[in-house]
C-alpha cells in the first residue's frame, strides 16, 4: 500500500508524479480533453491580443509604427491559430511539449515588443503583462514547468525592455517589478495548487479502480471455489454422474411434480453384469474405465429432463418423468443394446458389456422413491436370476408375481 502511495507521488514543486511512467499515464488520461481545452484557449488569447491592434491605431493612426505593430500582431495571432489548430488535430499533451510551449514564447515575444513602438502607454502595456501571466498560468493548460518559464521570460524581457525604451525612474521600474513577482508567485501556487489536485484525483481513482480489480478476481475465485464444492458434493468422482444423495434430492422433486401433475412416472436400477469378473480379470483400473464408458452411454441414452446417478458400486439408478412403463422398457431396452455396442479397450474386446436392468413405474398416489426403488431392485434381481443382460419392468400387479423380462 504504502508503496503504492510512493508511486503516486506528486513532486512539491512541478506539480508532477515524481514516476515517469505513471506521469506519462495521466498525461494519456486527458490528451484528448486537454487538446480541445488547449487549442479553444490559445485561439482565445490570440484573437484578443490581435483585437489591440484597434487600440493601437486610435494611439498612433496610420503611422510608420503602426503598421509595424499589425504585421507583428499578425504574425504572433497567425502563429498562434495555426499551432492551436495543429493541437487540436494532432498535438498530445503527453508527447509534443515543445508544441504547447512554442505559443506562449510567441505571445509574449509579441507583448515585449509592443513596448519599444509604443513606449508612451507603458501603463496600459503593465496591466496587458500581468493579464497575460495570469491566463498563461491559469487560462490556457500547460505544465507547470513550461508556464513558469515562459512568464518569466515574458516579465523579465519586458521589464528589460520598458528600461531600456522608456524612461522609467528606477523606483517605479522596482515597484512594477514587485508587481510582476506578485502576479507569477499566485499564478505559480494557484497552478502548482491545480496541477497536483487533479494527480492526486488520479490517483486515487486508479488506486480504487485496482481495488475493483482485485475485489472481482477475488469474487471470482471464490465463485469458482462454490463451484468446485458443489461438483464434489453433488457429482460421484469416477463417473461424473449425481451422487446417491443428489440423485435422491432430484428424483424426489421430480416424483412429487408427476404426482401432482398425476404424470407418469419410471425408474431404473441398472446393474453392470459380472463386474467382479472384469476387476478380477484386466484389474480395478480397467473396471474403472468400463464404469466411466457405461455411465456415459446411460446418461447419453436418457431425455435432457431425466435424471440419472450412481447408486453405489456398479449400480445406476435413473428417475424417468412423464414416462410409462411400456415407454420405460423401451427406452431400457435401448440403453442395454447400446451397452452391449460399447467398444472397450484391446485387451478387453473379447469382452462384451451387459446391463440387468429393473423398471418400476409410480402406481398410487402413496407410492414414493424409497418404494419405487425398492421395487425396481426387486426387478433387478429378478433379472440376475434370470441370466441377467435383461429389462425386467414390474408392473401393477408385482405383488402378484407377474413381470415382463426380455
Ligand atoms: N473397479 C471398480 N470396481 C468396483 C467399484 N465399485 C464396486 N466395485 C466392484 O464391483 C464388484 C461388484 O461385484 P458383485 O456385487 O459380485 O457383482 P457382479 O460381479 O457384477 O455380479 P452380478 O451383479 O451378479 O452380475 C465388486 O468386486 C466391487 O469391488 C468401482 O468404483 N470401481
Amino acid at each position: 500500500m504504502s508503496s503504492k502511495k510512493e508511486q503516486y507521488q506528486v513532486h512539491w514543486l512541478t506539480g508532477q508524479f515524481c514516476d515517469a511512467s505513471h506521469e506519462l499515464m495521466y498525461r494519456r488520461s486527458i490528451q484528448e480533453s486537454m487538446r480541445l481545452e488547449y487549442s479553444f484557449a490559445l485561439s482565445v488569447a490570440a484573437l484578443v491580443f490581435g483585437m489591440f491592434a484597434i487600440s493601437d491605431y486610435y494611439l498612433l493612426g496610420l503611422t510608420s509604427q503602426f503598421y509595424l505593430l499589425l504585421i507583428m500582431r499578425i504574425v504572433v495571432v497567425s502563429i498562434c491559430l495555426l499551432v492551436a489548430f495543429g493541437v487540436r488535430r494532432w498535438g498530445g499533451h503527453g508527447y509534443r511539449v515543445w508544441l504547447h510551449a512554442l505559443p506562449l514564447w510567441i505571445l509574449a515575444t509579441g507583448i515585449i515588443l509592443i513596448v519599444p513602438l509604443r513606449p508612451d502607454s507603458l501603463s496600459t502595456q503593465i496591466t496587458a503583462v500581468v493579464v497575460a501571466t495570469m491566463a498563461f498560468y491559469l487560462l490556457i493548460p500547460n505544465l507547470l514547468t513550461v508556464v513558469t518559464v515562459a512568464s518569466l521570460y515574458l516579465n523579465i524581457g519586458f521589464l528589460a525592455v520598458a528600461l531600456q525604451f522608456t524612461d522609467i525612474a528606477p523606483m517605479a521600474a522596482l515597484r512594477i517589478a514587485l508587481l510582476l513577482i506578485m502576479a507569477n508567485v499566485v499564478g505559480f501556487f494557484a497552478l502548482l495548487r491545480l496541477e497536483s489536485l487533479q494527480r492526486k484525483q488520479f490517483a486515487l481513482l486508479h488506486e480504487e479502480r485496482d481495488q475493483n480489480h482485485q475485489l472481482h478476481k477475488e469474487i471470482a475465485h471464490r465463485k469458482s471455489l462454490e463451484e468446485q464444492l458443489r461438483v464434489v458434493a453433488e457429482r460421484d468422482a469416477l463417473t461424473n454422474l449425481n451422487n446417491r444423495g443428489h440423485f435422491m434430492k432430484l428424483a424426489q422433486g421430480l416424483l412429487q411434480r408427476s404426482q401432482s401433475d398425476r404424470a407418469p412416472f419410471s425408474l431404473f436400477m441398472i446393474d453392470v453384469d459380472h463386474f467382479k469378473h472384469i476387476n478380477d480379470t484386466w484389474g480395478h483400473s480397467h473396471g474403472d474405465r468400463v464404469l466411466m464408458r457405461i455411465a456415459e452411454v446411460c446418461a447419453a441414452s436418457l431425455r435432457p429432463t431425466d435424471v440419472i446417478g450412481r447408486f453405489g458400486g456398479e449400480e445406476f439408478v435413473a428417475a424417468l418423468p412423464n414416462t410409462s412403463p411400456s415407454d420405460a422398457q423401451m427406452v431400457a431396452e435401448r440403453l442395454k443394446k447400446k451397452v452391449a455396442e460399447l467398444s472397450l479397450t484391446e485387451e478387453m474386446s473379447k469382452h462384451c458389456p451387459s446391463v440387468t436392468i429393473g423398471v418400476a413405474a409410480v402406481n398410487t398416489e402413496e407410492d414414493n422413491l424409497e418404494s419405487l426403488i425398492k421395487r425396481a431392485d426387486q426387478m433387478l434381481y429378478v433379472g440376475k436370476r434370470g441370466g441377467r443382460n435383461q429389462v425386467v419392468v414390474c408392473h401393477d400387479d408385482v405383488e402378484e408375481g407377474r413381470c415382463t423380462g426380455s
